[in-house]
């Protein structure tokens, strides 16, 4: 009988690789944002990167972070989060889990809570101190929806595409 490898990735190690790996298809130039959903039996549900809605073009929609709100993006990006919620074509989320690698908004919350994910990991909470993530913690800790941070093991994963 032979010995199997010992040395493969966690779950987690997987799932929020998968998650980052969607967050690099994002045109954002500041903040690119993957997200992806895993179901109790660690199965991939959905995965979804923050862009612009269908039929909005990369190039003819503005990237800035500055500027008239009709002049920069925070209009019309759709976020990670719900980027994979609606990606999702299957039944129901109940019960899943959301690996992202930024802590979901305020907007994402509803909708993480509303779809029926329970479980949330995150790795970067960079907006920690401003109102829209402080009403989502407020929202998701109402709701019984559970979060921890991401914890990196610092394994180095290489692919040559
Ligand atoms: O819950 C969230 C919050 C933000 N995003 C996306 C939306 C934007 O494309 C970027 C944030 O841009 P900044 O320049 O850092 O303000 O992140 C998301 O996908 N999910
Ligand atoms: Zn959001």
């Amino acid at each position: 009988m032979s010995d199997k490898r010992e040395d493969y990735i966690s779950w987690d190690e997987y799932f929020m690789g998968v998650a980052m790996l969607s967050g690099m298809r994002s045109k954002d130039p500041n903040t690119q944002v993957g997200a992806c959903i895993v179901s109790p039996d660690h199965k991939i549900l959905s995965m979804g990167y923050n862009g612009f809605p269908s039929g909005c073009s990369d190039d003819e929609f503005p990237w800035a972070r500055e500027g008239e709100p009709l002049d920069n993006k925070y209009f019309y990006t759709t976020h990670s989060e719900l980027n994979a919620i609606l990606n999702y074509r299957g039944g129901s989320l109940e019960g899943s889990t959301l690996y992202v690698s930024l802590f979901p908004c305020n907007e994402c919350a509803k909708a993480i809570i509303q779809s029926g994910i329970r479980y949330i990991i995150y790795d970067e909470d960079k907006y920690k101190n401003t109102p829209g993530v402080i009403a989502s913690k407020r929202m998701l800790d109402a709701a019984g929806v559970k979060y921890r941070k991401y914890e990196h093991t610092n394994r180095e994963i290489k692919m040559i595409l």
